[in-house]
């Protein structure tokens, strides 16, 4: 359905908002942002020093155990689903099916339980973000395995939807990084999921394990989850690689993935002729004649923009990056997007008078963009992330720039083990897969939102890929239950007593469900 032609008013609205908005981000938003983090550093840190979340958490989880079960002894007429609102998730669209359902508030479980540095493994909950992680964990020499870049993304997000990163090739996706899960289902008890039915849980518990990833929030509400952790050291050691070719790019990506020296690898394609390829492995500290470069400093460019120069150059590269750096390095400039909000941002006098107070948190930006901006963004920006086998790069590439035509796209190549859930392969083996992430203002004149991305939708599909769902999608129930394997989450709704509790992972990730 097309919608009615804009006034000329209207459009100089748009224009006058995307061009502008820095004169709202700068002297209100990055203050607002700064306080924030701070406030919450200092809090977290507090919390995880004198040790009070353990005991708290048994009585939270109690709160949230007695809404679940007054539900259920109710009329149970709305389905139920996370208090958490919509302006805080990390994604473009607002969820609209939380007004008609019971929200049930997990909205305080945001500390770091436990970190088990004798048998590798963090106990966190939910709410807990990759920065709260990072932080705590660092110092202390240890790290995620995989820790998606942007600070605010949580763990609940990464296990009940899917996290990405560039540690992927050795360590797969979020979800297997996991190692138990607590539960509390429909009818209010707590269950915990784990991997292993050694560690006490039943057949149908160990099942959970494998179906909550990619069941946003409807098999039962995560109140805590295990994490393996591993050691790590102070800094990465990055080499980049310049290719000339997509097909050289996908050749590098295979190889350097291939080589078991790698903690770290990744790409980006400015564009089919100027891509780049890091790897990265962790060590102690930059050798004497080694270049080190800090770039999460605040004075710093913006990690993308470093890298293009890079890209331009004929010979490799290295630099040593302090680790913390290294895994925020699209935090600063939201992967490239801060380019639209504050275009002069990467501009030596603002870096260094105003970059300390960068980057505006999402969830602010969010709340506060009005719906004149949210149209201009809805006709003309593209935001998906597609994960399809690695072998198919040079195809994919030619089809996103067919559809989309983007650049810088995101590459980042992980492993996917051939185990059940929505998300599966039944090669039985591993196979190599790749994130293609395209963030941007599209330069295709025909793009047409809804047209063009189920085009997208439907070459994904055939090459057996898979869509990240915090990003539109316009499949059909149909067309996204032959992406997604659903015959251990339809046994998982029937056996949890999940269907009048929680409404189907479709229902809430379809167009229709979001605004
Ligand atoms: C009807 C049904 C019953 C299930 N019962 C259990 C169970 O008791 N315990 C458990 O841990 N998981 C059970 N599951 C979950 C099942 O293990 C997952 O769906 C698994 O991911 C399917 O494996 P597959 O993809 O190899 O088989 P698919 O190709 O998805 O399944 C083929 C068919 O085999 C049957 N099937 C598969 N696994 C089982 C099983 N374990 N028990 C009985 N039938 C099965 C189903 O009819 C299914 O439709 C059941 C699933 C279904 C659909
Ligand atoms: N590098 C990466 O991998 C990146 C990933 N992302 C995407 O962002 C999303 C994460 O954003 P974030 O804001 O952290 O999460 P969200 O609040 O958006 O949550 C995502 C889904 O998980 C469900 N969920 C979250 N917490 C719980 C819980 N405790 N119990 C049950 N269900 C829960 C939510 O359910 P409900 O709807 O009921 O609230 C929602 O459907 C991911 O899905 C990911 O795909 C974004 C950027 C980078
Ligand atoms: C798998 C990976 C790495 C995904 C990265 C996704 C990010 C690039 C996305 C997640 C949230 C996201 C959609 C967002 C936006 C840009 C792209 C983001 C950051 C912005 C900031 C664009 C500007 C918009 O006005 C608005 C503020 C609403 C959104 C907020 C969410």
């Amino acid at each position: 359905m097309s919608s009615p032609p804009l006034s000329t008013f209207d459009r100089f609205l748009e224009w006058f908002m995307y061009r502008f908005r820095w004169i709202f981000v700068i002297p209100i938003l990055l203050p607002m942002s700064f306080t924030f983090n701070l406030y919450y550093a200092i809090r977290n840190w507090l919390i995880f020093n004198i040790q009070s979340a353990p005991k708290a958490h048994d009585r939270k989880v109690g709160l949230i155990q007695k809404q679940v079960r007054d539900w259920a002894t109710g009329d149970r007429k709305a389905k139920m689903c996370t208090a958490r609102p919509g302006w805080l998730t990390m994604s473009f669209r607002f969820p609209a099916y939380k007004a008609k359902m019971t929200q049930i508030r997990t909205d305080r479980l945001i500390d770091i339980l436990e970190v088990d540095t004798t048998n590798h493994l963090i106990r966190v909950e939910p709410m807990v973000t990759m920065g709260q992680i990072t932080r705590t964990l660092i110092p202390l020499g240890y790290t995620l395995p995989i820790v998606p870049e942007l600070d605010d993304l949580t763990v609940g997000g990464m296990i009940n939807g899917c996290g990405v990163e560039s540690s992927g090739k050795r360590y797969g996706l979020f979800q297997h990084i996991c190692h138990s899960y607590e539960l509390v289902i429909a009818d209010g008890s707590l269950v915990v999921a784990s991997k292993e039915k050694k560690d006490g849980g039943s057949a149908e518990s160990q099942a959970l394990f494998y179906g909550v990833p990619w069941s946003h929030g409807t098999l039962g509400f995560l109140v805590a989850a295990t994490l393996r952790i591993i050691p790590c050291k102070p800094y990465v050691k990055l080499t980049y690689i310049p290719t000339r070719t997509v097909k050289e790019t996908q050749n590098t990506l295979i190889k350097e993935c291939n080589d078991r020296e790698n903690e770290f690898v990744e790409g980006l394609l400015f564009s089919k002729i100027k891509g780049l390829v890091m790897r990265g492995e962790f060590c102690d500290k930059p050798p004497r004649n080694g270049r080190q470069n800090e770039i999460g400093k605040w004075h710093k460019p913006w990690f993308y923009t470093h890298a293009e120069k890079l890209a331009e150059r004929e010979e490799e590269s290295v630099e040593y990056i302090p680790l913390r750096h290294y895994y925020h390095r699209h935090s600063r400039s939201i992967f490239w997007e801060i380019k639209e909000i504050v275009p002069f941002g990467n501009n030596l006098l603002f870096r260094w008078t105003l970059g300390w107070l960068c980057p505006p948190k999402i969830s602010l930006l969010k709340v506060t963009t009005p719906p004149a901006l949210r149209r201009l963004y809805e006709r003309n920006h593209v935001i998906q992330d597609m994960l399809v086998p690695l072998e198919t790069l040079q195809e994919s590439v030619d089809v996103f720039e067919k559809e989309i035509n983007i650049y810088p796209l995101w590459l980042c190549p992980f492993t996917l083990p051939s185990t059940p859930g929505m998300l599966r392969q039944r090669s039985g083996k591993n196979l190599l897969y790749i994130d293609i992430g395209a963030y941007g203002i599209t330069m295709n004149k025909t793009y047409e939102p809804r047209e063009s991305t189920r085009r997208l939708e439907e070459f994904v599909r055939k090459v057996n890929g898979v869509q990240m769902l915090y990003a539109d999608t316009y499949m059909s129930r149909a067309e996204f239950w032959e992406m997604f394997d659903s015959s251990l989450y339809e046994w998982l709704r029937v056996k949890f007593g999940c269907k009048e509790a929680f409404p189907d992972v479709y229902d809430k990730v379809c167009k229709e469900a979001r605004y």
